[in-house]
C-alpha cells in the first residue's frame, strides 16, 4: 500500500485524513509514527506559515514528501477568533476548555449572528518538490450547547445547515465530503496528482 505522511499529532485530524485517503489507496502515516518525540513549535501568524512550517519541518527530518494541516474556527461574531489560536485557546490544548470558552464568549449572541467558519490549509513538501499550500473552508453556525460525539475539536458545536447536523453528528465520510479539510484535499488534488 502507498503511504502518505502527514505532519501531525492531532488524531482526530489523522482520522479525518484515513477517510479520504483510505479509498485513493493510500496508509496514513502520522507524527506518532514516525517522529513521536518531535514537536514543532507553531510560530506563524497565519494558517499557511504554520503549514509550511510543519510541512518543511518534518519533510527535512525525513527526507520524505510530507503534507501538513494548520486549521481553525474563525467565529464572526468574535472578530475572527480563534483564529490561528484555534488549538490552545483556552490555554492548554484541551477541547473541552476550548469549547466552553467559545460558548461563555457567544453568551447573548443571537442565532443569526453565530456565524462561523472552519479554514484548512494543507502544504505539501518534499525533496526536490517545491512547496504548495492550499486552502479550504467551510460554513456554519455556532450552537448553544454540544451535539453529537463523533469528530474532535470544535465539532460537537459547529452546526452545518445544508446538513442539519453538527460536525460531530456526521459519520467521519459525511464530514469528509463537506469540511474544510476534505475541501482543502480536493483542491490538492486539482493542483498535484495524489
Ligand atoms: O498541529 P497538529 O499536530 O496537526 O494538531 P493541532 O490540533 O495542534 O492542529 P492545529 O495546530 O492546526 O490547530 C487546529 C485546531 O483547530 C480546531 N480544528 C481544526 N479542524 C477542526 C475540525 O475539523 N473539527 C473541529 N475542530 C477543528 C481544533 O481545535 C484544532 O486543535
Ligand atoms: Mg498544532
Amino acid at each position: 500500500m502507498k503511504k502518505v505522511v502527514i505532519a501531525t499529532k492531532n488524531k482526530g485530524k489523522a482520522k479525518d485524513f484515513e477517510v479520504i485517503f483510505g479509498p485513493l489507496g493510500y496508509e496514513v502515516v502520522t507524527m506518532f509514527d514516525v517522529a513521536p518525540d518531535m514537536e514543532i513549535e507553531e510560530t506563524g501568524t497565519t494558517f499557511e506559515e504554520n503549514a509550511i512550517l510543519k510541512a518543511e519541518t518534518l519533510s527535512k527530518a525525513l527526507n520524505l514528501l510530507v503534507i501538513a494541516d494548520d486549521s481553525g474556527l474563525m467565529i464572526d461574531a468574535l472578530n475572527g477568533e480563534p483564529g490561528v489560536y484555534s488549538a490552545r485557546y483556552a490555554g492548554d490544548h484541551d477541547d473541552a476548555a476550548n469549547i466552553e470558552k467559545v460558548l461563555k464568549n457567544l453568551q447573548g449572541v443571537p442565532g443569526a449572528e453565530r456565524t462561523a467558519r472552519f479554514g484548512c490549509c494543507l502544504a505539501i513538501t518534499g525533496p526536490d518538490y517545491p512547496t504548495q499550500t492550499v486552502f479550504g473552508t467551510c460554513e456554519g453556525i455556532i450552537l448553544e450547547e454540544r451535539r453529537g460525539d463523533n469528530g474532535f475539536g470544535y465539532d460537537p458545536i459547529f452546526y452545518v445547515p445544508e446538513k442539519g447536523l453538527t460536525m460531530a453528528q456526521m459519520s467521519p465520510a459525511e464530514k469528509g465530503a463537506i469540511s474544510h479539510r476534505g475541501n482543502a484535499l480536493k483542491l490538492l488534488q486539482e493542483k498535484i496528482n495524489l
